[in-house]
């Protein structure tokens, strides 16, 4: 009998590829992913939905690999200009063009790294939002602390980052990744109480936004959408699912949960 999904969650599985991987790597890689996808029955039942940003000069022939899967494509960044003299820049207009449906905003990385700044950050989601981009909007606390301070510094970031939405919040289709910083590239994600304790207030405060999914990152691989799964939408993944097969193993692991929950027939 086919599962009736009606009743149950879609997770959000996301993957960035950051820089790690070289270009014919990178299609390796993605040649991979879509065997998986188009084989595994919690994707053809629609149970995950999966997205991949790999580097900008990968994203056309990307596109054209997951043309006939359900997987969906997105950048790890984008400009705060759309067009114009910004030698080096890749804008909002240009993603949409070449088949993106995501593009990711505000990563720790960009963060620390290359001075992004929640004006930045503002000014980038309204253009990924202008550009019909659904934002892959990543908050999250800088130091390890408690449920509350964390809760706190995402939802502040999450407001700033909203701030200059040319559309109204409940048009508007977005992910929050929960990524604490100091849980990114690390050996573990962070405890389960902490990702299920933050995720939980976060989707209370988004409760009226049902285009906004909360998904958790931060060094999540096999075994975690598991342990979190009643408090987060899905996961947003990095190292481990660089093996392709660890990411049959989190799709499993999608097709599990939804047996166990209750069914509506
Ligand atoms: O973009 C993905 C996240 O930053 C997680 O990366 P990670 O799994 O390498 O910690």
């Amino acid at each position: 009998m086919p599962f009736d999904t009606t009743s149950c969650p879609r997770f959000r599985l996301g993957v960035s590829l950051k820089m790690y991987f070289g270009y014919q790597h990178t299609l390796s890689w993605c040649r991979q992913i879509a065997d998986i996808a188009v084989r595994h029955d919690a994707i053809h039942h629609r149970m995950a939905e999966l997205f991949v940003m790999p580097s900008y000069p990968t994203l056309p022939v990307a596109h054209d690999i997951f043309a006939s899967t359900h997987v969906a494509i997105g950048a790890q960044d984008l400009s705060i200009h759309e067009h114009g003299a910004f030698t080096g820049e890749v804008g909002a207009p240009m993603l949409a063009e070449l088949g993106c449906a995501y593009v990711e905003i505000g990563h720790a990385e960009r963060r620390r790294h290359f001075g992004e700044t929640e004006d930045s950050i503002a000014v980038k989601t309204a253009n990924a939002i202008r550009s019909g981009l659904t934002p892959v909007l990543c908050i999250g606390e800088s130091e390890a602390g408690d449920v509350e301070s964390a809760s706190r510094a995402c939802i502040e970031q999450f407001e700033s980052a909203v701030s200059k939405s040319p559309t109204p919040l409940s048009e508007s289709a977005m992910i929050l990744a929960y990524e604490p910083h100091w849980a990114i590239g690390s050996s573990q994600p962070a405890p389960h109480h902490h990702i299920a304790g933050v995720c939980h207030r976060l989707r209370q405060h988004v409760v009226d936004l049902s285009g906004v999914s909360v998904i958790y990152g931060g060094s999540a691989g096999p075994g975690l959408l598991t342990s979190i799964h009643a408090h987060s939408d899905g996961l947003f993944l990095g190292r481990f699912v660089h093996e392709p097969s660890a990411l049959t193993t989190i799709l499993d692991e999608v097709l599990a949960i939804h047996e166990r929950l209750p069914r509506t027939r």
